[in-house]
């Protein structure tokens, strides 16, 4: 951006409304890419018909025959995949917003925008962490009066509640300590936890103690609430909402609470600067055991309706509860996607990657996803196709209501809002609670041709597919300060059940009618169709996966080859396929700002991921196919105990839990152990490497290599973070009979 950005030069240009708000540019080294990917592309092929023109028909060799054939799905299946995952690499450009340009232009003329942040349990959820995020985006750089801020409550909690009350009370402090300081982060529980050594007894330091106490205090009011499980009574009369508690209400048994906690209409509701405050809703949807509340899709058409009552703003961002707003200017830079005077009015919405600040440097379970952030979602933002990942997402409420793209429109975003200048609190608040009932969707749209839909464990994604097959484009954005920091899982555990849920949901979309290549056809293009399917295959690639870490195996057991020799040409396509794909990705990960040893994390959560929890993803998937299985979903923690903490943070892999995908993992690492053993052990007796086997034999080296902290703990370890002897007895015995398993 620079200098030329502000004052007197765009002024000049932008009379005539020349410049765009936004530019694109096309990822480096893009055509040299190209040509590598086609030499890759060369050598699967070979590989291919390798595996066809050698096709044992010996006698005595049918068990090989089967394995043979397998192992040629299996490479169809890893080579289809492949060239699904070089659509989004085909394409990869850059969006940068021009936030200068727009304000020049549209200072005065700034559309409203509503921020809903979703909970659901104020245990995994704890509220000081939800109001940290509340509290970072009632901050933003932006027009107070034009900003509403709605919480939905799904755990439907008297203490979070309480907690935003407190916050309401603590933004009076915060926001102008932000705003005359300039501070960034805005989110109070990040800000403090940053080094402040440098800050001494200047005016500024004296002022970051006091706000720092007060924003303590009020964290202790809430914990200790909490903590007894009471709410004190002076508190209580404070204000009337607490009464909609008095009920004996449960999480699952509930009328709607809708209480607006800030009216940002109120010109006399200002912080302790006197500026204006943005509105600030609380929003409990109504819940009853015989009504399916359909998860957080339910809670975001709620916040919806709801939204569209009181401040009905053109464009709504999307929070999850642990995604802290981490940069004050997020909401401009968005608004000149939208805005941009060429393409803005045919964008739908605007995400951001999910980053996270509680990674450890090596990011021991690849949470971070670098290169899926860095290289994979930006190419599908190059077709105008950027998936919606559920959090972190600007979008343009016509188009998330579900309204086709008309083309040619003008795409008002700065239609006046409307009608209710002179509504009662009261007025808007018993409006509200009806929009937010369980029966008021009966026999609409809603779930289907309107909001997010229904029925699938990744609403996000299959929302996000539905908007662009309604015509309209998305867009992604990458910028270089993160714009929102969340919480990553901390456990294996949590880790494989969260991927579980998103192989399984985007799974169910690739067998249902949203399938990209059928819905999506001749109004998404091709390449991202393609690009869709990297993510919505995750759960069948575990088949492959499975078979390429078990079958070569048992067959170097039985002295059944199923490579190529090493002194036949043949080896070639197999070695140069491996080499170069695998020193591409070390290369685009490091360039995505990983860690060599956190590629080599990847690699090891790669294969647990594909064996485990993808492997029962699609097990789900196709039992809810035949209709024995129904959605769920799962939250993710987002606390931890100490203990568990400190192993976190030495990067020491925590399993600790005996769930089934510990099993598979462990038996799978045990069985490519007692491989690996028995096929050296035979190069040792027979003083030779068997020329046939030599390929199998390295096959079995990685598995063992990668999965070396998984021997830790089962053998080395006696932590609470092990893994629990009774995991180790069963997959001991697992991988024990699979060695028995002839094959002739
Ligand atoms: O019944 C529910 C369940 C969840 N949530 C909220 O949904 C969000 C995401 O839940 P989380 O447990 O953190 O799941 P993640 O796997 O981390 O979520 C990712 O994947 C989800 C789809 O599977 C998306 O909805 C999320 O935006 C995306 O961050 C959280 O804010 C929850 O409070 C609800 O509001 N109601
Ligand atoms: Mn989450």
């Amino acid at each position: 951006m620079g200098t030329q950005e502000s004052g007197v030069v765009v002024g000049k240009d932008d009379e005539a409304g020349l410049l765009p708000l936004f530019e694109r540019k096309a990822g480096r080294l893009r055509g040299a890419y190209r040509v590598f990917s086609s030499t890759i592309m060369v050598g699967i092929c070979l590989i291919w018909f390798y595996r066809l023109s050698n096709i044992p028909n010996g006698e005595g060799e049918r068990g090989k025959l089967w394995a043979w054939i397998g192992m040629f799905m299996a490479e169809l299946g890893f080579g289809i995949y492949w060239i699904f995952t070089q659509s989004s690499r085909w394409n990869v450009s850059y969006s940068h917003p021009f936030k200068d340009r727009l304000s020049n232009r549209y200072e005065e003329k700034l559309p409203g925008v509503d921020i809903f942040v979703c909970t659901a349990d104020p245990i995994m959820e704890p509220p000081t962490l939800v109001i940290s995020t509340v509290l970072s985006t009632m901050a933003y750089n932006y027009p107070p009066e034009k900003l509403s801020i709605y919480l939905s409550d799904d755990g439907g909690s008297e203490f979070t509640f309480f907690a935003l009350l407190e916050a309401s009370h603590f933004s009076k402090d915060w926001i102008p300590f932000c705003k005359r300081f300039k501070v960034e982060t805005r989110s109070p529980e990040a800000y403090f936890a940053l080094d402040s050594s440098s800050l001494q007894d200047s005016k500024f330091g004296q002022e970051w103690l006091a706000i720092k106490k007060l924003y303590e205090e009020m964290k202790n009011r809430i914990e200790s609430a909490i903590e007894t499980g009471k709410i004190p009574k002076e508190t209580r009369d404070q204000h009337k909402g607490f009464s909609e508690w008095d009920f004996n209400i449960t999480k699952q048994n509930h009328q709607s609470i809708v209480q607006i906690l800030i009216d940002g209409r109120d010109i006399n509701a200002t912080d302790n600067d006197g500026n204006r405050l943005p509105t600030l809703v609380y929003m409990a949807r109504e819940k009853r055991p015989q009504w399916h509340h359909n998860f957080k899709a339910g809670a975001m058409n709620a916040l919806m309706r709801v939204s569209s009552e009181i401040s009905d703003a053109p464009f709504i961002l999307n929070l999850d509860c642990d995604m802290y707003a981490n940069d004050s200017d997020t909401v401009r830079e968005t608004l000149c996607f939208f805005m941009d005077e060429k393409e803005g009015h045919e964008v739908a919405y605007v995400q951001f990657p999910q980053n996270f600040d509680n990674l450890t440097k090596n990011d021991i379970y690849a949470d971070a996803a670098f290169v899926t952030s860095g290289v994979e979602l930006a190419g599908m933002g190059g077709y105008g196709a950027s998936i919606y990942c559920g959090t972190g997402c600007l979008h343009r409420r016509e188009a998330l209501v579900g309204r086709k793209y008309i083309k040619g429109s003008s795409g008002q975003w700065n239609i006046k809002s409307k009608k209710n200048v002179d509504r009662s609190i009261n007025d808007l608040e018993e409006a509200s609670k009806v929009l937010a009932s369980c029966s008021y969707e009966k026999d609409t749209q809603w779930g289907k041709e309107m909001g997010l839909i229904y029925g699938c464990p990744v609403e996000d994604v299959i929302t996000g597919l539905a908007i662009q097959c309604r015509g309209w484009k998305s867009l992604y954005y990458n910028p270089d300060r993160k714009a929102f920091l969340g919480v990553a899982p901390t456990t294996l555990d949590a880790e494989l059940l969260q991927h579980k849920r998103w192989s399984e949901g985007m799974f169910q979309i690739f067998v249902s009618k949203y399938c990209p290549f059928t819905y999506g056809h001749g109004v998404i293009k091709l390449g991202a169709q393609m690009g869709y399917c990297v993510y919505l295959l995750w759960a069948p690639t575990s088949l492959p996966v499975l078979y390429y870490v078990v079958v070569p195996s048992i067959c170097l057991l039985n002295g059944v080859s199923l490579f190529p020799e090493v002194s036949s040409l043949w080896l070639l396509p197999f070695a140069y396929v491996i080499a170069a794909s695998n020193v591409y990705s070390i290369f685009e990960f490091l360039s995505c700002d990983g860690t060599p040893k956190g590629w080599w994390n990847f690699q090891r959560l790669w294969l647990i991921r594909r064996t485990s929890s993808y492997f029962f993803g699609f097990l789900d998937t196709i039992l809810r196919q035949l209709g024995l299985s129904q959605t769920k979903f799962s939250l993710t923690t987002k606390v931890m105990t100490e203990d568990v903490l400190k192993r976190y943070e030495q990067e020491v892999m925590e399993f600790g839990s005996s769930t089934i995908m510990f099993t598979i993992t462990s038996t799978l690492a045990l069985l490519n152990l007692f491989t690996l053993v028995w096929g050296i052990k035979k190069v040792v007796l027979d003083f030779r490497a068997p020329d046939q086997l030599i390929l199998q034999i390295i096959l079995c080296a990685l598995v063992v290599l990668v999965n070396l902290p998984v021997y830790q703990a089962l053998f080395l370890r006696s932590d609470k973070g092990c893994i629990p002897s009774s995991v180790m007895f069963k997959s001991i015995v697992l991988a024990s009979l699979a060695c028995l398993i002839p094959v002739s």
